[in-house]
């Protein structure tokens, strides 16, 4: 099939390599000509495992190709998929126009009929609106055809984004047009083989979907944060908890660890977009006001660990272990590294840190504190140890996992590890004479409660 896929981002690369390795024709464009620059040399903008050896085998078997000259690049297209950002507006809601000038653009330029599937996550309406804008362009040029509008969410995570799509859990399709539900289920076939997990629905119940899968994800991280303060002040091991709830089917193991709260460029902004679409209803949604409010408040579990174990934090050495939002990806987009370094810098403390992929990011944001040398970016992970008075973790790379604990003793100055991903065991640290503090799983014996007198 031809393919054109608007936006090479995280999704719009991803889609295109992939529907490429599966023997489409796909043609990929994008407005930034860096990006397409460095795509045509075969380079990937972006940070996810596997993607630079499928651009190279597609970019070589002549299956993919990066312009930007959207209208060139959708002349012959079959299915055009807008995979462009729709990010936080000042108020919150998903800001959608670049979407809207995709789809004018399309409708101002196409000279056949298309198949117009929006990928990125739009608020519910959003397909429709794109539906309207091309009818209209079609009406004004008076031509003889329509273009039908598609709602295909993408639900890929980074750092296993090929994977995702390569295996999708669902391909959820929002349209009410047999053609095109037809044209889409044959390009999605090959991906789900095994058997049909394709989900047809309306293209309003596809958008809402989608916004309902992040943030019910979302409400379950919230919530384990939620039973880990409270296993801390109760002497109890949410680790253990949390494998005592997660093997009741009904539960699952998935998201459901407790951490330093969720980050990245889709958690925060869609519950954000979800409230505002509520909003317009006058409908107040106190759930997702509290998982939001929860997360916040979680971000900033390190920073009150680390005062509460050393006092004041002003003069003093901290390290960091990961500052990517989560492990496989160079995003720090939300990221709970970012809440701790605005107060330790902010408050006059060093920071030295080590991030696999991340740090050229970090880099780019605190300019000053790495020229001043408050905020120092290590290669080596021991290295940014050196005389630190803690180790604080906050993204659980492989890497971090099993690390030379003797080395990491004898390193710190104060023996002291803030483990905000629970990847250590309290045992093994305290048998080396480190000091572990997880989320959730304080060993000290239970506080007494507050008691209330009953009337
Ligand atoms: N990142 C993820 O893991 C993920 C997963 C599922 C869904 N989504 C959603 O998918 C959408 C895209 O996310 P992303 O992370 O890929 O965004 P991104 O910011 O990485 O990429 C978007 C790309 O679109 C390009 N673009 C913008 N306007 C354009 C135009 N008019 N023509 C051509 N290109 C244009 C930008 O230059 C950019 O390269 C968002 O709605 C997001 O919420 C993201
Ligand atoms: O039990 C858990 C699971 C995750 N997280 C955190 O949650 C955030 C998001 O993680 P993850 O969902 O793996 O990453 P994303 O790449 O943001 O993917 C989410 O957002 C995408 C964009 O919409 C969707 O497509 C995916 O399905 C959805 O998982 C990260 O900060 C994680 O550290 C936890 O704290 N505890």
């Amino acid at each position: 099939m031809q393919i054109t896929v608007i936006g090479c981002g995280y999704v719009g690369l991803v889609t295109a390599t992939c529907f490429a390795e599966m023997g489409n024709r796909v043609s990929c464009v994008d407005t930034s000509t860096q990006r397409i620059n460095a795509l045509q040399r075969g380079e990937a903008p972006i940070f996810e495992p596997g993607i630079e050896a499928l651009i190279t085998t597609n970019l070589r078997a002549g299956r993919l190709a990066f312009s930007t000259d959207t209208a060139g690049a959708c002349s012959r297209a079959e299915v055009i998929f807008i995979a462009v950002g729709t990010p936080s507006a000042a108020d919150g809601s998903a800001d959608i126009s670049q979407i809207v000038a995709v789809a004018s653009e399309l409708g101002r330029t196409l000279d056949q009929p298309a198949i117009v599937v929006c990928k990125s996550t739009a608020p519910v309406g959003t397909a429709c609106r794109v539906q309207s804008v091309l009818d209209h362009q079609c009406q004004r040029r008076q031509v003889a055809w329509q273009h039908r509008v598609v709602s295909n969410p993408e639900f890929l995570k980074e750092g296993a984004a090929i994977d995702d799509f390569m295996r999708p859990d669902r391909v959820v399709l929002g349209t009410d047009d047999a053609d095109a539900e037809r044209v889409m289920r044959a390009l999605y076939e090959p991906f789900v083989r095994n058997h049909d997990r394709i989900l047809c629905m309306s293209r309003r119940a596809a958008e809402m979907t989608k916004y309902a899968a992040n943030t019910f994800l979302a409400t379950r991280i919230s919530f384990i944060n939620e039973i880990a303060s409270l296993c801390e002040q109760l002497g109890v091991d949410v680790e253990e908890v949390r494998k005592g709830i997660g093997s009741d089917q009904r539960i699952g193991h998935h998201f459901i660890y407790a951490g330093c709260g969720y980050g990245g460029s889709c958690f925060p902004k869609d519950i954000r977009a979800m409230l505002q679409m509520a909003a317009q209803y006058d409908m107040p949604m106190p759930i997702l006001h509290s998982v939001e409010a929860r997360n916040q408040q979680q971000k900033t579990w390190p920073l009150r660990m680390l005062k509460r174990e050393l006092g004041n934090l002003h003069g003093r050495t901290l390290a960091i272990w990961g500052l990517a939002f989560k492990p496989g990806t160079d995003d720090i987009r939300d990221a709970p590294s970012l809440v701790l370094l605005d107060a330790l810098l902010a408050g006059g403390s060093s920071v030295q840190a080590f991030d696999p992929a991340a740090s050229d990011n970090i880099a780019q944001r605190y300019p000053e504190a790495v020229k001043e040398g408050q905020l120092k970016l290590l290669q080596d992970p021991y290295a940014a140890l050196n005389n630190a008075d803690a180790l604080v973790l906050l993204t659980e790379w492989k890497q971090f996992r099993q690390p030379d604990f003797h080395l990491v003793a004898q390193r710190l100055r104060t023996p002291l590890v803030i483990d905000g991903r629970n990847q250590y065991d309290p045992q093994t640290m305290a048998s080396l004479g480190l000091r572990h503090v997880g989320v959730g799983r304080q060993v000290a014996p239970p506080a007494a409660p507050v008691l209330r007198e009953v009337v």
